[in-house]
């Protein structure tokens, strides 16, 4: 056993185009402990999904370690990988092309199971993860395009708890919605996670939604980590310009960021000032 539920250690990747080849990732490391939340955040090509790809065993990486509960994957013990893919739930960007529009919400949300568990006690769990996510028995019958963005991302949510995951991987999953709403789905997810004890891996682009949700924080730059550490310590004393030029870019709609940006512009200005 280890206090460490995930770790990628010395990621890296690349891709042939043509003759030449690009690295999308080099010597990614990090590790999520337990019951915390850890958002990977970067600017689109900065090397989120390939990461993830290569968690996932999506992409072989070129060299590097994925080890998930003290058995490292990449070695190539099969039997681990499936454990691990059946620990894993997942939430993707947009609950419009997510959820299969054909399917009732009841096949939508019980598929994951079907075949794991009997027939009879499948729809009870399906009404229990409903209510969990605060839809109903009511809905069990209807389909995806009588549901708002929010309530398909509940169902989405659903879909992915109902086998009692530990690990909840959520791929941008706000981006897609309105504002408005976005509140709502990011404190759903707070408080499944808190309820459930889940272990969360967190991508996002939108530092705002990071801060909300995330215990600890990789900040990718075209392919490598520029830097990571503890909420706090990454808002408010970021040590990289390019986390300081993410900060700077999101809207200033958000008091608690925009209190963050000040207090890393007031650290940046204070060891400058004892640097010189
Ligand atoms: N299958 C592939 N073949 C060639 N290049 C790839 C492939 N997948 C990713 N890349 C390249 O690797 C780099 C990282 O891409 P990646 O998709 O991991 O970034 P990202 O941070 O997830 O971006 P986004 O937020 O836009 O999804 C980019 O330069 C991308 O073009």
């Amino acid at each position: 056993m280890t206090d460490l539920l995930l770790q990628a250690e010395g990621l890296t990747k690349s891709f042939r185009k043509g003759r030449t080849s690009r690295l999308a990732i080099s010597d990614i490391s990090f590790s999520i402990a337990p019951n915390t939340i850890l958002g990977l955040v970067g600017e689109s090509g900065s090397g989120k999904s390939t990461t993830v790809r290569c968690l996932l065993g999506l992409e072989r990486p070129d060299s590097g370690t994925v080890t998930y509960d003290g058995h490292e994957l990449t070695a190539g013990d099969q039997a681990a990988w499936r454990r691990f893919h059946d620990d894993i739930g997942m939430v993707f960007q947009d609950p419009y092309s997510s959820l299969n529009p054909r399917m009732t919400v009841e096949r939508i949300i019980c598929e994951p199971l079907v075949g794991r568990t009997a027939p009879r006690d499948l729809r009870e769990r399906c009404v229990e993860m409903l209510e969990l996510v605060g839809l109903s028995a009511d809905h069990l019958g209807r389909h995806p395009r009588s549901f708002s963005g929010g309530q398909r991302q509940r169902i989405a949510i659903a879909r992915a708890l109902i086998a009692r995951p530990r690990l909840l991987i959520c791929d941008e999953p706000v981006s897609a919605l309105d504002v408005s709403i976005q509140a709502q789905v990011l404190n759903l997810l707070k408080s499944m996670q808190e309820t459930l004890g889940l272990t969360v891996l967190f991508i996002a682009h939108n530092l705002a939604v990071v801060r909300y949700m995330c215990d600890h924080i990789v900040v990718l730059e075209k392919g490598r980590v520029a830097e990571q550490g503890s909420r706090e310590a990454i808002f408010e004393a970021p040590a990289t310009d390019y986390t300081r030029s993410l900060l700077e870019a999101v809207p200033r709609t958000d008091p608690e960021l925009e209190r963050a940006r000040r207090a890393a512009r007031r650290n940046t200005l204070s060891t400058s000032r004892s640097s010189s």
